[in-house]
Formats: C-alpha cells, sequence, structure tokens
C-alpha cells in the first residue's frame, strides 16, 4: 500500500485532461498538480528554458513526497523527459510515447497526423517515437500555436475557437491521414471542434488519455498502489490566479465541490537537479518519520525559522529502522541515531503515542500498531473505541505523548533530547477532518473540539509535539549550528 500522491506537471491547465482519465481509471490514488500558468505558453519558449522550467516544477512536487511524475505536457516531455528520468528514483512518465503507440494502433491508411506546438514539433518526439517502432509510417505535423491560449483563456467553446481550429488545420484536409494525435494536454479540450473540422473519418488520440494506462501500469509493476480505503485527496497549485484555474478545473473535470487551487511560486525552486544528499548540514534537518502528518507539522515548525526540512520520502532507498524499545525514548533515539548514521545528516524523529487511562496507558508506545503491524489510523481508532466501549465519558481521560530527538551522524552522546504532552479524553463519535491518527477521537476539553477539528496552527499551540517543540525552542539553533 502507497497512499503517497501521483505528481501531475503542466504549463498550465491542459495536464487536466490526463487527472481526468487518472481519477476515472484510478480512483483511489491521491494526485497532486501544478500547472506553470504565471509562464504559459511553454511551446514557443527554447528548449533549454523550457527544461529548467520543468525542474523548478518537479523539484516543487518533489517536496509533496511523490511516488510517482507524470510529465503531462508534451513539450516539457519532448525536452526534458529523458533528464528527468535519468535522475529521479521515482517512475517518471511522459505523454508522447503512449499517444504514438495509440495512432500505430488505430491508423489504417498507414497516414498518421501530429497536432502540436511548435516546441514538440521542432523536438521531433513525436516522428521518432513513431518512426522507431514503424519506419515506413507517413507523417504529417503540423504546430498549432494558438490553441493552448485559446483554452488558457477560456474560449474553447467560442465562435473565435472554431475559426483558429479551422485555418489551423486547413493543411491536414484532403490528405488520407485517418488517424490525428492531439500532441498537447491542451488539445482534448477543443476536441468536439477538432473533429468537427476533421470529419468522423479521423480517429482523434488523446496522447494524456493513454498515457494513463502506463501510470496504471507501472503502478503495478512497482507495487506502489493506494489500496488503502480512505478518501483521496486531489491538491491542485498553479503559479498564475487560482480563480481562473479553478474555473477551468472545475468545468473540465466537472467537479461537484469547489477545487481550490492553490497558488506558488516556484520561481525560486532550482532549475536542476538537486540531491537531497548533496544539501548542506548546516540548515537542513532529516524528519525521519514515515508519517506524513507529523512531517508536516514539523515543516510548520522549523521552515519559518529558514531551515530547510526533508523526510524520509526524500531519501526512498535508507532502510527502516524499526522501534523495538520499551520506551518512547529508547524508539526516538533509535530512529534518530541510526537515520543520522545512514543519511550522514542531522535528523529529527518523534516517537510519540496515546495513553489512555481506562487502558492502564495503553496503547502507548505501541500506538502506531494498536490494531497490528502497518500503519492504518482507521483499524487503530476502531479497536480503541470497541475497548473503550463501557467506559463513562468522564473515565476516558488520556494524554497524548511525544518524545523528540535531535541527532548528528555518529554521535550519539550528542542527542538532543525532549518531551511533550497533552491530556484530553477520548470521545465516542469522530469529529473533525483535518490532523492524522487519533485526532478526530481526541478531545480538548478546554476548547470543546477534538484535535482534528483544529488548524493545523491552533494543533501546534497545544499539542504534545508543539509543547515538545516549544521546549526545545531556545536550544535547537544552537545545536545545530554547532560543530562536532
Ligand atoms: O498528534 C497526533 N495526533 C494523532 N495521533 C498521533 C499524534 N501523534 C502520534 N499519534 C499516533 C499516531 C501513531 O499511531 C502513533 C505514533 O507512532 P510512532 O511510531 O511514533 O509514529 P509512526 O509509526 O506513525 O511514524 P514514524 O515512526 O515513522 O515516525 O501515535
Ligand atoms: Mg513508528
Amino acid at each position: 500500500m502507497n497512499k503517497q500522491p501521483i505528481g501531475f506537471i503542466d504549463s498550465g491547465v491542459g495536464g487536466l485532461t490526463v487527472v481526468k482519465e487518472a481519477l476515472h481509471q484510478l480512483p483511489a490514488e491521491n494526485t497532486v498538480y501544478l500547472g506553470d500558468q504565471a509562464r504559459l505558453p511553454y511551446g514557443p519558449r527554447p528548449a533549454e528554458q523550457v527544461q529548467a522550467f520543468t525542474w523548478q516544477m518537479v523539484n516543487f512536487l518533489l517536496t509533496k513526497h511523490i511516488k510517482m511524475l507524470v510529465i503531462a505536457c508534451n513539450t516539457a516531455t519532448a525536452a526534458a523527459l529523458p533528464l528527468i528520468k535519468a535522475k529521479l528514483s521515482i517512475p517518471v512518465i511522459g505523454v508522447i510515447k503512449p499517444g504514438s503507440r495509440a495512432a500505430l494502433k488505430a491508423t489504417r491508411t498507414g497516414h498518421i497526423g501530429i497536432i502540436a506546438t511548435e516546441g514538440t514539433v521542432k523536438s521531433g518526439a513525436y516522428t521518432q517515437a513513431l518512426r522507431t517502432k514503424a519506419p515506413d509510417i507517413r507523417l504529417t505535423s503540423l504546430a498549432a500555436p494558438k490553441f493552448v491560449s485559446l483554452v488558457e483563456s477560456n474560449e474553447a467553446h467560442s465562435p473565435i475557437a472554431k475559426r483558429v481550429v479551422a485555418d489551423t488545420l486547413q493543411p491536414l484536409l484532403h490528405t488520407d491521414i485517418d488517424t490525428l494525435v492531439l500532441g498537447c494536454t491542451h488539445y482534448p479540450i477543443l476536441r468536439p471542434i477538432i473533429q468537427n473540422v476533421m470529419g468522423s473519418g479521423v480517429t482523434l488520440i488523446d496522447s494524456g488519455a493513454e498515457t494513463v494506462n502506463d501510470v496504471s501500469m507501472l503502478l503495478d509493476y512497482f507495487d506502489l498502489a493506494n489500496d488503502s480505503h480512505e478518501t483521496p485527496t486531489h491538491d491542485y497549485y498553479t503559479t498564475g490566479a487560482p480563480s481562473m484555474f479553478d474555473q477551468l478545473g472545475e468545468a473540465w473535470l466537472e467537479l461537484k465541490a469547489p477545487m481550490h487551487a492553490q497558488h506558488v511560486n516556484i520561481e525560486s525552486e532550482p532549475t536542476h537537479f538537486v540531491d537531497a544528499a548533496d544539501m548542506p548540514t548546516g540548515k537542513t534537518i532529516v524528519v525521519a518519520s514515515k508519517n506524513p502528518g507529523k512531517v508536516k507539522e514539523f515543516k510548520a515548525m522549523f521552515e519559518p525559522a529558514g531551515v530547510t526540512v526533508k523526510s524520509l520520502a526524500d531519501f526512498p532507498s535508507v532502510p527502516t529502522v524499526d522501534e523495538t524499545g520499551t520506551t518512547f525514548e529508547e524508539n526516538a533515539r533509535q530512529k534518530a541515531d541510526q537515520y543520522a548514521k545512514d543519511l550522514q545528516l542531522p535528523v529529527i524523529a518523534d516517537d510519540s503515542g496515546l495513553m489512555v487511562d481506562a487502558l492502564d496507558g495503553q496503547p502507548g508506545i505501541r500506538s502506531a500498531r494498536y490494531a497490528g503491524d502497518g500503519h492504518n489510523d482507521a483499524a487503530n481508532n476502531a479497536k480503541l473505541l470497541a475497548n473503550l466501549a463501557d467506559v463513562p465519558d468522564d473515565a476516558r481521560t488520556a494524554t497524548f505523548h511525544t518524545t523528540l530527538v535531535l541527532a548528528k551522524p555518529d554521535h550519539p552522546e550528542a542527542d538532543l533530547v525532549v518531551h511533550g504532552d497533552l491530556s484530553g479524553q477520548i470521545t465516542a463519535i469522530p469529529r473533525g477532518t483535518d490532523g492524522f491518527g487519533y485526532d478526530p477521537f481526541f478531545l480538548v476539553p478546554s476548547l470543546g473540539k477534538t484535535l482534528a477539528e483544529l488548524t493545523a496552527e491552533e494543533k501546534n499551540q497545544i499539542s504534545h509535539r508543539g509543547n515538545a517543540m516549544r521546549s526545545l525552542e531556545k536550544v535547537w539553533q544552537a545545536w545545530l549550528e554547532e560543530e562536532i
């Protein structure tokens, strides 16, 4: 089981045509999408610039701990797919090969048309992909530079769009093309108009939709599919205006709920591959946790101080450290010392858990494995509730505890150790959707809310982890900068 999201990048909203297919074919997967609308269109830009922009998008999505990357943009695929594939340790998929394969399957006349951006046409990426498989195939490529702007300016259904599409496709009419590759992920949004101009005898190939077949296959092949039954999350980011993105996205994906795309600035992201292990150690700390809920909370605490926060997701090949200790501190030390040694970077490890008075302090250090090995919040919560079924409200008191250990490589004697607690009560009915783990059942009596009903910031202000961090506040920066 792998709950990490699949990442999608595109110059704008076009890649949503791939996401639409992914939501349909892979409904259990979490997804995160980034459209670089501020710098669109990519089509007319030189290949080197497209490569730099694409790295910035990739570096941003890597901070979201994606398990797979889909370059849902033909221009970026043509310019940067091999470079990115060579550097990342996660599977990377482009849109050109899947589109080519589908086109070869569809053609009867052996004459395939390709419409794409200038960049994609110039790169010859489709010609190369198609000729490798079918050397004798006849190909006619045509740049359709105006299509992306039509889509992005929400003109795809206007009379102007009809005119532009008809004019652009003119050279392809009266040929014996029977298959036309939509070699840009924006183009499927113009599909009805394109089909109308080309006539019903021409099969349109949606390169993006074809790509999702490959995504699905690779999820199985690398055993990366998410088979949890939690409702998946879909996060959308744009470098442009979220309102425009939402408007186009909600209509295209036929969403019932608002999309709420978030604005991001990626211009300070590196324009090349950054190996996490090459980062300067002074200002980087690795959160030695596999729990994304914890990582998020630590990021919120460290990043405002200018510290780069990495997590184990940035180091997929580092071996997992088992928790075999009998106390929170032993476990936190084990995790911190071993990961610091393996990564040769400073790390912070957290061992935490819930101690319920009516259960003699259980589940305690076994909180993550309460319902058995593997992390399943729902099963742990269900077991907790079952064990408390006969316990009256006033006896359902409990304490959350955290022990934090900061460790530097090969110096366990220099570990920094702090603790934090939070008292509360276990409710019978879950409330709230934020947070993680036991949060929906943990009532903070003074607030009348569960931890899952608090914002991240509100939770940090009172939580066991927040309290432990406040104990660290005065000492961690000096500790991190100190040479040993
Ligand atoms: O603020 C919290 N809100 C809700 N639940 C929480 C919290 N803090 C810890 N917990 C629960 C989650 C897990 O069931 C156990 C920690 O187990 P613990 O071994 O420390 O963490 P983990 O296995 O999830 O991740 P990792 O060891 O990779 O850091 O306590
Ligand atoms: Mg654990």
